[in-house]
């Protein structure tokens, strides 16, 4: 079942998409730029997409790179998967970056990344003086095997 959640468009938002899905299984919901922007080699710029959104409490929405772009052009998301709090009111932006060996043009409407709701999990810490034993127990970083 799909949540809800409240999108708000700002004025350079206009005639834009809203995020959607492409495909009726697709995880995540396309998001387009609300710029025209080139991103040079090796630079990062946080795209605009003109809107903004009210997440329901108890989950986020995580920003993903599309692997189009990733895969054709270099051009991910260096924070991904980008964490969009339920409280954040401001502009939704996806942060791009250019890993490729062009400058890379990003257009106004058209897709530069997708978003994937999710539900939070709230935790807490109780601290402790002793960690049980497990078979693994410091082993870390590649300790089960040589790659
Ligand atoms: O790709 C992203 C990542 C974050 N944000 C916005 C929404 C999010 O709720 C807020 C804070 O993000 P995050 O917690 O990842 O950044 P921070 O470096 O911890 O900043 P802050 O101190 O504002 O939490 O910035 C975006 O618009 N796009
Ligand atoms: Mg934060």
């Amino acid at each position: 079942m799909a949540i809800s959640i409240q999108i708000a468009r700002l004025p350079h938002g206009e005639g834009l998409p809203l995020p959607q899905y492409a495909t009726p299984g697709a995880a995540g919901m396309d998001v387009v730029s609300a710029e025209d922007v080139t991103i040079a080699p090796g630079e990062r710029h946080p795209v605009a997409t003109g809107f903004r959104v009210a997440i329901p409490e108890g989950y986020e929405i995580q920003v993903r790179p599309r692997s189009g772009l990733a895969f054709k052009h270099g051009i991910t998301v260096p924070n991904t998967p980008g964490t969009i709090d339920s409280d954040y009111r401001g502009e939704l932006k996806v942060l791009l970056i250019n890993h490729g060996p062009e400058a890379f043009e990003v257009k106004r409407g058209e897709r530069i990344a997708q978003l994937v709701p999710a539900e939070v999990t709230l935790a807490r810490f109780d601290e402790v003086s002793e960690l049980d034993d497990t078979e693994r127990g410091h082993g870390g970083f590649g300790s089960t095997g040589t790659k």
